[in-house]
Parts: structure tokens; C-alpha cells; sequence
């Protein structure tokens, strides 16, 4: 379990999380939702340890972050961030192996070749890996750092792979997203815990099983995705107006925001229906 305990954080006299404690299920898809500067990648480099907080504590797998000997916490935790500026020539191959880095000294070993292999298999990058990564379109580079941090863990054990993912279908098409996020979910079942900032209310309905909504640094709420994505929950972290709908055959609702013009013409979100 990853467990996050009253974690509080400040800059530049600014309270950017104010006491957030959550305890995310192993095994499970954990969607963090907000506005924008809400706070979610903050506490998503707390978590991985890139920020340290003033107050509260992280733990993974009943160990305090601080405890963990990094070698070995690298091996099992793996995290995509919101941007990378390469600025080399690297290939794709280079970037996933990178991911690597934690299991090997001087030479790579033929066990990390062939990780590299299978995760560009995985992920659909397989006919990227001898291309300079600065050729490739946004999507496709993201789906290769994804390569990269699949690389990483590809090694630990079922119940301690831990993966932080900051926006990992923002540069994505619809296909992508829905292709990224499934792979994503699969991973699930095979015992990765998975925590991801999502933007999109519609997906994390789809694909995650629990959601952190947060606004400016406070919790609004946390709990399996339908607790959290109500409409009051959704009013009060993004301060629009949403309406839920049954789809026949479909084993989630769907989430439609009620646009400002419609409401010029008396119509509320619950007039959608
Ligand atoms: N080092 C810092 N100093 C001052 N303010 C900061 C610092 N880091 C982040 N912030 C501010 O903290 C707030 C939360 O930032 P954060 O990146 O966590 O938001 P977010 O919820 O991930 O937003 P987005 O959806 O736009 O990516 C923002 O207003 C940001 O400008």
C-alpha cells in the first residue's frame, strides 16, 4: 500500500497542500484530478521522493520513503514526469534503456536487452527504437518514456511495482489515450499499483478505480471513482456543473459538463438527461 500521511507543503508563502492524507490500494488505478495548480504533481513529486515535504510522511509497502535504500526503491518505483527537455540525439533504444540504469553497472546485460525489447513490444514501440528520439511527434515520444518506466520495474516482483504517471496522455490522440490507459489498466492485473494525474473526468471513469480530487491543496475527496466523480464532488473541485448517464451495456456512466450558453437558455445539467 502507498500510504500518504498528512502531507502538508509550502513555497514562496504559498500553501500549495495543506494536510493531505490518502492511502492508495496496491493493485489498484488511482486517478489525482484537479484544476490546473491544484496541486497534483506536487504531491506526485512527493511521493516519489523529487520534493521533500516539510510535514507528513510517504510510505510504500510499509516502509518510510526515507528508509528505502534508493538503488532498491529505483528498482520498484518508477515515475513519467509532465515534460522532458532532451536535447541529444539519443535514440529510442538509449531512452528506454535508461530505465535500466538501476540494474546494471558498466555494460548492459543481455537480461536488459531483452527487457527493452519486450516493454517496446508492449507498449507499440517496437519501430521506433533505432530512430533519434527528436524525430518523433509528441505522442510517440510519450509512449516511449512510458517504455522507459516500464523498463525500470520490469524486474520487481508483482506487489511492489509502484508507477507515478504525471499526464500520460496529454499529447495523445483519442485512439492513444484509450490504448495507453488500457495498457495502463492491464498493468493492474498484474499486481503494478498505479497512480496517475489525469485531466479528463471521462477517462478516469473509464480506466481508474479510485480517485484523489484536490483542490488548491486540500482534499476534496477520495474513494472509488464512482464515490468520487458525483456531481457535487465535480461542482466542487472544478466549479462546473456536470451530469452523470447510464449508457445501456456500458458498466460505467458517462460525464457530460453543462456548458455556460446552455445555461442562458434555462437549461441545467440535469435538463441533459
Ligand atoms: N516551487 C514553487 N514555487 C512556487 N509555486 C509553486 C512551486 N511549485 C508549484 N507551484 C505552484 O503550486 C501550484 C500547484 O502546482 P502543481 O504543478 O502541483 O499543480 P497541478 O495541479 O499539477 O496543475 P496542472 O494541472 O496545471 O499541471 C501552482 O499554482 C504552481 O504555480
Amino acid at each position: 500500500m502507498l500510504e500518504v500521511d498528512h502531507i502538508s507543503y509550502q513555497a514562496q508563502g504559498r500553501t500549495l497542500l495543506n494536510d493531505v492524507s490518502v492511502q492508495v490500494r496496491s493493485g489498484a488505478f488511482t486517478a489525482f484530478m484537479g484544476a490546473n495548480g491544484a496541486g497534483k504533481s506536487t504531491l506526485l513529486k512527493i511521493i516519489s521522493g523529487e520534493v521533500k515535504a516539510p510535514a507528513g510522511t510517504i510510505s510504500w509497502n510499509g516502509k518510510k520513503l526515507g528508509e528505502w535504500d534508493l538503488k532498491e526503491l529505483a528498482k520498484v518505483r518508477a515515475i513519467l514526469r509532465q515534460q522532458y527537455n532532451m536535447q541529444m540525439p539519443f535514440s529510442s533504444e538509449d531512452i528506454i534503456a535508461m530505465g535500466r540504469y538501476p540494474h546494471f553497472r558498466h555494460k548492459m546485460t543481455s537480461r536488459c536487452k531483452t527487457v527493452i525489447k519486450e516493454v517496446a513490444e508492449y507498449v507499440g514501440v517496437e519501430q521506433f527504437l533505432k530512430r533519434n528520439y527528436l524525430t518523433l511527434s509528441g505522442g510517440e515520444q510519450q509512449r516511449v518514456q512510458l517504455a522507459r518506466v516500464l523498463a525500470q520495474v520490469w524486474d520487481a516482483t508483482a506487489t511492489e511495482r509502484l508507477i507515478l504517471l504525471d499526464e500520460p496522455v496529454s499529447a495523445l490522440d483519442i485512439q492513444y489515450q484509450h490504448q495507453v490507459l488500457a495498457l495502463v489498466k492491464e498493468l493492474t492485473a498484474s499486481g503494478f499499483t498505479i497512480v496517475a494525474v489525469l485531466h479528463d473526468l471521462n477517462l478516469a471513469m473509464q480506466y481508474s478505480d479510485d480517485i484523489l480530487m484536490l483542490k488548491k491543496g486540500n482534499k476534496v475527496t477520495f474513494g472509488t471513482k464512482e464515490e468520487a466523480l458525483s456531481e457535487a464532488h465535480i461542482y466542487e473541485t472544478f466549479g462546473v456543473e456536470a451530469a452523470l448517464h447510464q449508457a445501456k451495456g456500458y458498466p460505467h456512466s458517462f460525464i457530460t459538463i453543462c456548458p455556460v450558453w446552455k445555461r442562458y437558455h434555462g437549461m441545467t445539467a440535469s435538463g441533459l438527461q
